[in-house]
């Protein structure tokens, strides 16, 4: 008797999702599924999507078509008998929490120290004990080289720190998936390899992550699988040296060739 195995169900799987901002398409039509434990890299042109891709993954945006699935729930939508219904705000609250977002200016609260900036969220959402919420939040820190400025205001730190408060502030959550939009273009270029460094550690830690960045080395480096985007689709997907050293699309190669 042979024994079927099922396909592991994919973390996160868009089908066919479609966004618009007035009249314009942004997204047109994407199909994209991500492994547990898989990186994908999204590369593409300036306006070709990929912000908006990440914030319909987590939410942020609603799609106007297609179906954001995270770790097998609809995202935005519970089903009951054969019906889609739109989640209440606090159903979708709790189920962003699941997804760690790093954005590219990093988004801290001014008026709170970097201790405070990490439990805000876990003490306020998930109902952490603050006793607790600080211990985990002291470990993130450590973990992102900052373990010394717990006490600190982020107008007090350079900005590639600040982005590792930000970092160990999403992993607060304790997320299933980690969402970066360009978390290094903000920085001067001597801060990029310290951010670089720690997006590298998770990975390698087994982080299911999806990562916007214009950083081709660190997607040959980290990337399982490169994506190319461009005016709203994914035009190429592949390993990073399918993708990167032999592109297939007219598009790929004259983005590449600016970038690299
Ligand atoms: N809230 C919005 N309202 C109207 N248009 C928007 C909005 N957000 C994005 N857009 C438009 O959608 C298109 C795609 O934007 P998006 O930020 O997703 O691209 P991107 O590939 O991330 O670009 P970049 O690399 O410059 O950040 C752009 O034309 C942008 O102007």
């Amino acid at each position: 008797m042979s024994t079927v195995t099922a396909p592991p169900t994919p973390k996160v799987e868009l089908r066919a999702v479609r966004k618009n901002f007035g009249t314009t398409e942004v997204l047109r039509g994407i199909d994209l599924d991500v492994a547990a434990g898989e990186v994908a890299v999204v590369l593409g042109p300036s306006g070709s999507g990929k912000s908006t891709l990440l914030r319909t993954i987590n939410h942020l945006e609603k799609v106007d078509g297609g179906s954001v699935r995270v770790d097998g729930s609809l995202v935005g939508y519970r089903r009951s008998g054969d019906k889609l219904h739109e989640l209440r705000e606090r159903e979708i609250l709790r189920q962003r929490t699941r997804i760690g977002f790093v954005f590219q200016n990093f988004h801290l609260f001014p008026h709170l120290t970097v201790l405070e900036n990490i439990t805000e969220a876990p003490v306020s959402a998930l109902r952490r004990p603050r006793r607790a919420a600080e211990e985990t939040a002291r470990a993130l820190l450590a973990r992102v080289g900052l373990a010394d400025r717990a006490e600190a205001y982020p107008k007090q730190l350079s900005g590639g720190q600040q982005q590792r408060v930000a970092i160990a502030r999403a992993l607060a959550l304790e997320p299933g998936l980690l969402l970066f939009d360009e978390p290094t273009s903000a920085l001067d270029p001597e801060l990029v390899g310290e951010v670089l460094d720690v997006i590298r550690d998770l990975a390698a830690g087994g982080t299911t992550m999806i990562v916007v960045t214009h950083e081709i080395g660190f997607a040959r480096e980290v990337a399982d699988t490169v994506v190319f985007m461009d005016e709203g689709r994914i035009v190429e997907r592949g390993t990073p040296a399918e993708v990167l050293d032999a592109p297939r699309h007219e598009r790929t190669r004259a983005f590449l060739s600016k970038v690299l």
